[in-house]
């Protein structure tokens, strides 16, 4: 079940509580749950936990209707009120073709100017232009990522995300995470020389934020978000290193189902390739946000994933790269 084992086995494959929470959470569905289990009660008579939830939520839809609790959380973005797009990106129903043309998309070895790629050229796949989003095949080895799992193993803890001034855990984010230095391990170091060479950005602290390692387990997923701030008075910037200006997404484990990374306005989706690096700019030349960037981690159907997030700041990429005031850039 991976680390993401707050979850009871039998009532999270029917999919209503969980058990981080000490009530309800309040998905709702009570008379389903009821049904499903009734019908496993058929196949299975003699399963006394079944039959305990049969009357568990036939008292609870007694006392409290189909609803108990507060409703599910969402993400603070108005554009969520319609999820269908997200839902059909999960389910690989969504429209795939890119706006491009094809010739600018495709795959390419890199060596960005930097003596570190001449040895081992970067392999490139650019995957979209707006936003611009291209993946890294075989960013690391099956080694490193094991060596990245490893570290942040013993300090994962359930993920939060900044809401308003403060950061907490939401329903819309289920996934343990951990942070690592690169001062952990040469492994990590060894990372970040190698996103810095890709990106050709500046990622010493404070300019970028340590290495964030996520493990999401059945079901684990993260609704659509943006990475960078929309509101100035997000704890991102207690860095005063400014907005998170680009992200840098290492997929250091397969998922058997589900768990791609979708883009929910520039309507595709990526799934999980191991070893591989997805790099986007969350921000515009000029500084804004970019809208199109609304991403999200679909939900695990089978296997579990791992990824390590790098959020690279704005300061100390003025030179690197250049503001424009032209807001297509
Ligand atoms: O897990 C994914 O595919 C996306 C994760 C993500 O967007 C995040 O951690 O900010
Ligand atoms: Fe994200």
């Amino acid at each position: 079940m991976g680390w993401d084992g707050d979850w009871d086995g039998m009532e999270m494959e029917m999919g209503w509580r969980w058990e981080g929470d000490e009530d309800w959470n309040g998905a709702g569905n009570i008379s389903h749950a009821l049904t499903l289990s009734r019908e496993f009660l058929h196949y299975d008579p003699s399963n006394q936990r079944v039959t305990r939830n049969v009357a568990k939520y036939e008292k609870l839809l007694a006392t409290h209707g189909d609803r108990v609790g507060r409703p599910l959380q969402r993400p603070n973005v108005t554009q969520l009120q319609n999820r269908d797009a997200y839902e059909e990106l999960c389910q690989g129903l969504g429209a795939q073709m890119a706006p491009e043309q094809p010739s600018q998309l495709g795959c390419s070895y890199e060596t960005n100017g930097s003596p570190y790629l001449l040895l081992q050229p970067a392999k490139k796949e650019t995957l979209r232009l707006q936003p611009y989003i291209v993946l890294y095949h075989d960013f690391v080895s099956d080694a490193e990522a094991e060596t990245i799992k490893g570290l942040a193993g013993p300090w994962l803890q359930r993920s939060v995300v900044a809401s308003g001034e403060k950061q907490q855990k939401v329903e819309y984010r289920i996934s343990k995470s951990a942070w690592l230095k690169d001062t952990a391990d040469p492994v990590v170091r060894a990372l970040e020389l190698r996103m810095a060479a890709i990106t050709g950005l500046d990622l010493r602290p404070p300019y970028a934020e340590y290495l964030q390692v996520v493990n999401y387990g059945l079901g684990g997923h993260y609704e659509p978000h943006f990475d960078h701030a929309t509101s100035r008075k997000s704890p991102l910037y207690r860095m005063k290193s400014g907005n998170r200006i680009a992200t840098v997404m290492i997929y250091l484990s397969a998922v058997e189902a589900g768990g791609s990374t979708a883009f929910i306005y520039a309507n595709f989706s990526v799934p999980v390739v191991k070893n591989a690096a997805l790099f986007w700019w969350n921000l515009r030349r000029n500084g804004d946000g970019d809208g199109d960037t609304l991403h999200a981690g679909c939900p695990v159907l089978a296997g579990d994933k791992w990824v390590a997030n790098k959020w690279i700041h704005e300061y100390g990429q003025e030179f690197r790269r250049p503001c424009s005031r032209d807001p297509r850039d």
